[in-house]
């Protein structure tokens, strides 16, 4: 299989695309087709365990990996030493139409943990194919949750180094503690003075600067990207929709072939085009339900086809979803073009120099064929918690909650009643302050920290807290970095000097 760039020519191998994260011409990798998976073969996921339904999805797209290899790298990823339940991600209905799939059982309570406890196999694979023996150097910019995941894949692997930037102001305080305190040799976490998308342009800026590419490679260090840009980000992400569809299928919630509809909360768009990819693979999708909080430009996009970030960028209660500038819609886009990636450069440039480009009714309605975009604000948000709990026993997160605040909405609207499974992104615990608002009131968190709104959520829910929360508590902080927003290259430079 080859990967083509959403911006250009440019064709390389899966472990290619995995090894130099985005494109020369700053384009993502695209699959150069959708391997099918036929009923039968979903099917027979029923009877396996996550790691080998993983095994097989992987092996369609990663054609220069050997299948042992594969096998390896999933075993070591997906086990009851890195994940909390022998499920990996579980699937839990919680009212008539509607199953959760929990995605925040790995070791950093997040679903990027689904992704990055697998991606530094497959990278320290792609570099040994390659012939890649200097340091791969991993650039992560993070709205909070895929900065630890990153920081604790890539954590002391031999050849390899994390370097994570994360908005000063716009994390979580456990998200925040969780990044700072991380251990291990080849780990710096730095907080950008700016917001996820100063960071994430930052980032990609250092990608296509000539200087500092040479500046790295004098150092016998080549750029890598652990954020969903990386195909090798998003590919083990497709897994879990087949999974969630196996297990739909096992609780007898739906029978092969079944329609199902999927409602992802997402910022930088790689959970949902993860779904996108399996509805074009065969897996039985009726909608997809993008999920936004106030920063709501992508419901605005679907409902418009105009994409525009002349608009305010506001801090909400899922600080991991505070994003303008999504960069996984361009290889939506690709598909929406046909694959004219002389076009997708045109509207990315046209982003980058007016802040927005419009993709015409045509394509507007091509995508609303299968995605549905809505948006909830904090209050939503904090509704959507409480009502969930009370009514149905179910604790969820602020960026789950948002999610589920606009099924709600879908359903009113549609009156669709295809099962739906709501992604869930990261454990309530990450945000128990917002959290226990939701569930307790507006006063209820007043003067307690993280730690204490935790034990005060636990005591109210019986919902165990993670030990992973716990432990924060003790652990000494070991990143303090800061940098400008346009200072980036120079604090990774300074970051490696130490
Ligand atoms: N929500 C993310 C932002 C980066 O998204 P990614 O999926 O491209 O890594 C975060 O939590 O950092």
């Amino acid at each position: 299989m080859s990967f083509f760039s959403t911006r250009g020519e440019s064709c390389v191998t899966a472990s290619q695309a995995i090894l130099h994260g985005l494109a020369p011409d700053g384009g993502l990798y695209v699959p150069a087709m959708f391997p099918s998976v036929p009923m039968n073969r979903i099917s027979s996921f029923c009877e396996m365990d996550y790691a080998a339904r993983a095994v097989s999805i992987l092996k369609r797209y990663l054609e220069d990996f050997n299948i042992p290899e594969i096998e390896e790298a999933v075993r070591a990823a997906y086990n009851t030493e890195r994940f909390d339940t022998p499920e990996i991600a579980p699937v839990k209905q919680i009212d008539d139409a509607t199953w959760v799939l929990e995605l925040f059982h790995g070791p950093t309570l997040a679903f990027k943990d689904m992704a990055l406890q697998l991606l530094p196999h497959l990278t320290r694979l792609a570099a040994v194919k390659n012939g890649e023996k200097r340091e791969i150097s991993i650039l992560v910019a993070t709205s909070g949750d895929t900065g630890k995941a990153a920081l604790e894949g890539f954590r002391d692997v031999p050849g390899t180094s994390c370097t994570v930037f994360y908005p000063q102001e716009g994390v979580s305080d456990v998200q925040k503690l969780q990044m700072v305190t991380t251990g291990g040799n080849n780990t710096h976490v730095i907080a950008v003075k700016g917001n996820f998308d100063d960071a994430q342009t930052g980032v990609k800026e250092l990608f296509s600067s000539p200087e500092f590419v040479k500046q790295m490679e004098e150092r016998g260090k080549i750029l890598s990207s652990a954020n969903s840009i990386n195909f090798g980000r998003l590919v083990p992400q497709i897994v879990y929709y087949f999974s969630a569809y196996a297990d739909l299928v096992n609780k007898h919630a739906i029978t092969p072939g079944d329609p199902v509809n999927f409602c992802v909360p997402t910022g930088n768009f790689g959970d949902i085009l993860a779904g996108y990819y399996a509805r074009n693979m065969g897996l039985p999708v009726n909608k997809l339900i993008c999920a936004s909080n106030r920063n709501n430009v992508l419901t605005d996009f679907f409902n418009s086809g105009t994409y525009s970030t002349h608009r305010t960028f506001f801090k909400t209660l899922s600080p991991s979803m505070d994003i303008l500038v999504s960069s996984n819609l361009e290889r939506l886009l690709y598909e929406a073009a046909d694959r004219d990636g002389a076009l997708i450069k045109r509207w990315m440039e046209q982003l980058k120099e007016s802040g927005s480009y419009s993709i015409g009714e045509q394509r507007r309605d091509w995508m609303a064929d299968v995605f549905w975009g809505d948006c909830a604000d904090n209050k939503d948000t904090l509704k959507e918690i409480g009502k969930r709990f009370l009514e149905d026993h179910y604790l969820m997160d602020p960026h789950t909650a948002v999610g589920g605040h606009v099924l709600r909405q879908y359903r009113l609207k549609t009156n669709d009643a295809t099962p739906t499974v709501l992604l869930s992104t990261a454990s309530p615990y990450k945000f128990a302050a917002d959290v226990l608002r939701g569930i307790a009131g507006a006063d209820a968190a007043e003067g307690k920290d993280a730690f204490a709104c935790s034990e005060e959520l636990e005591k109210l829910t019986g919902v165990p807290m993670p030990a992973q929360v716990k432990a924060l508590k003790d652990l000494p902080v070991r990143h303090t970095a800061e940098c400008e927003r346009d200072a980036m290259g120079e604090a990774v430079l300074k970051a490696f000097e130490l």
